[in-house]
C-alpha cells in the first residue's frame, strides 16, 4: 500500500468511528433536537455541560505545556480564547452563561459546578487527564471527534430554534461561534494526526484515543438520560429541578 492510499484509508477509518459511536445518535439529543425535553431537561443539560465547556481549554492548557514546538503551541492556543475570550465578557463560556440565563439558570450557579452529575464529572476529567498523560498523538486525535460536531451543531440551532421558546440569536450563539471555529480547529487536527501516525501501531493508537473520546461524551449523556429522563434516578448532589434558578 502506497503512503497515499494509507493516508486516505486512516482518515475512513477515523471518520467511521465517528459515523458508529458519535453522540449524534444518543436518545437525549434525539429528544433534545426534536423538543421532547422539559425545559427541566434542558436545564440539566446546561448544568452538566457546563461543565465540559469549563474544562475544554483547561485541557488545550495541559496540552500546550507538553508541547516543544513553537509552530504548534502557537495554532493551538487560538483554541483557549475561543472558549475563554480575550477580554472579559467574551469568549464561548461566556456564550453558554448566556444559553444558561436564557433558560432560566442563575450564571453563577452553573459556573460554580455545584450540582454537575458524578458520571459526567468522572467523563470529563478523565479526558483532562488524557491530554495532560497520553502522548501527544493521542491527545490530538480525541479532539478529533470535532470532525463530527459541526453537523451536530447545526441540528441543534434548526432544533432548538423550532422547538423551544427560549431559543434566540443571543441564547443559541455558543453553537453558531463553533460552526467557524470547529472546522478550523479539526482541519489543522486532522492533518496532524494524518502526518503524525505513521505506523500500525501509531494509526492504532490514535483511533483508540478518538474511541476513547466519543466514550467520554456518550456516558455523559447516559448519565443526563438516567438522572433526568428515564429512571430519573437524580444522584445524591447533583442538580435538582427547583435548584439554581433566576
Ligand atoms: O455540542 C457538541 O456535541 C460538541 C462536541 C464536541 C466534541 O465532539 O468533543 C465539542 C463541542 N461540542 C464544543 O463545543 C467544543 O468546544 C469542543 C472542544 C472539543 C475538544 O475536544 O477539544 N470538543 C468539543
Amino acid at each position: 500500500m502506497n503512503i497515499q492510499t494509507d493516508r486516505t484509508s486512516f482518515e475512513a477509518r477515523l471518520r467511521k468511528i465517528g459515523d458508529e459511536l458519535y453522540h449524534d445518535k444518543h436518545p437525549f439529543h434525539i429528544l433534545l433536537h426534536s423538543g421532547g425535553c422539559t425545559i427541566d431537561q434542558v436545564r440539566a443539560w446546561v448544568v452538566n455541560r457546563y461543565y465540559y465547556q469549563s474544562r475544554i481549554p483547561m485541557k488545550d492548557a495541559a496540552f500546550l505545556s507538553r508541547v516543544e514546538d513553537p509552530n504548534l503551541r502557537r495554532i493551538w492556543r487560538s483554541r483557549i480564547e475561543d472558549h475563554d475570550g480575550r477580554e472579559e465578557g467574551t469568549g464561548g463560556i461566556m456564550r453558554w452563561l448566556k444559553l444558561a440565563e436564557g433558560v432560566g439558570l442563575d450564571p453563577d450557579y452553573v459556573a460554580s459546578a455545584r450540582g454537575v452529575l458524578p458520571a459526567t464529572r468522572f467523563a470529563v476529567d478523565a479526558y483532562v487527564r488524557f491530554v495532560r498523560d497520553m502522548p501527544l498523538l493521542d491527545a490530538v486525535a480525541a479532539s478529533l471527534t470535532e470532525l463530527f460536531a459541526p453537523a451536530i451543531h447545526e441540528q441543534r440551532i434548526a432544533g432548538l430554534l423550532k422547538h423551544y421558546d427560549f431559543a434566540n440569536d443571543d441564547t443559541i450563539a455558543y453553537f453558531k461561534h463553533r460552526l467557524s471555529e470547529a472546522p478550523r480547529d479539526v482541519a489543522f487536527g486532522l492533518g496532524w494526526v494524518l502526518d503524525h501516525a505513521q505506523t500500525a501501531k501509531e494509526q492504532d493508537a490514535a483511533a483508540n484515543a478518538l474511541i476513547f473520546k466519543t466514550q467520554v461524551l456518550w456516558a455523559q449523556l447516559d448519565a443526563l438520560y438516567h438522572a433526568y429522563v428515564s429512571p430519573r434516578h437524580i444522584p445524591p448532589g447533583a442538580w435538582h429541578p427547583e435548584e439554581g434558578l433566576l
